[in-house]
């Protein structure tokens, strides 16, 4: 990347769609940090969530507060995050970080995701997806992939996408 300012890859889209699998593999090809954003939930989020019930953006303040903390916590000059983003609220916040914001979506329009949240062992149940889909909107300017793809093909589409070629600019800074 040609940019002097430090970026944020976010993988984003809906359970399932491949955000840690993609942000795991693409981060480890280039020796970029990455982070599950996951990780960051408040065990009420978890819990919330595992018993089939969609956050709002309430519950999503302290979860963001930890990603926030924790991207600011590295001074690596590009991080890639795995966060669903759904929602403006999220991306504002995420906005406020002081890094380039790199959105890659991860577009499902193909995919069984029931199918494909079958076969992993996971808090998110398949019945929050509709209301995944329904808070989803992705923002202007965003990178979008086909995850019905393979995982590995995804990663040196993004590559191909963020290094080096006509995009490798300094990229746009979204605010929604
Ligand atoms: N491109 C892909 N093709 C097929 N299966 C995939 C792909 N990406 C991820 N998976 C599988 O789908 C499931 C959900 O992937 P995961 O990375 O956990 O999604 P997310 O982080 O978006 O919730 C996992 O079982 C994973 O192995
Ligand atoms: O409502 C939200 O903002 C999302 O659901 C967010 O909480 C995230 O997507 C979950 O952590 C599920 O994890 P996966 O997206 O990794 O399935």
């Amino acid at each position: 990347m040609s940019s002097s300012l430090r970026s944020l890859i976010v993988i984003m889209g809906v359970s399932g769609c491949g955000k840690s699998t993609i942000g795991r593999a693409l981060a480890a090809k280039n020796a970029w940090p990455f982070l599950e954003g996951d990780r960051f939930h408040p065990a009420e989020n978890i819990e919330k969530m595992a018993s089939g019930t969609p956050l709002t953006d309430q519950d999503r303040v302290a979860w963001m507060d930890g990603i926030c903390c924790a991207v600011d916590a590295h001074a690596a000059p590009v991080l890639v995050l795995a966060c669903s983003a759904l929602t403006p609220f999220v991306r504002n916040r995420l906005g406020q970080i002081g890094r380039n914001l790199i959105y890659a979506h991860l577009k499902t329009d193909s995919v069984d995701m029931v199918e494909r949240l079958g076969f992993r062992d996971h808090f998110m149940p398949a019945q929050l997806l509709s209301s995944q889909y329904a808070a989803l909107s992705v923002p202007d300017g965003a990178y979008e992939f086909d995850a019905s793809k393979p995982a590995d093909r995804i990663v040196v589409q993004m590559m191909d996408r963020f290094i080096g070629g006509p995009t490798d600019m300094r990229p746009p800074r979204w605010n929604s």
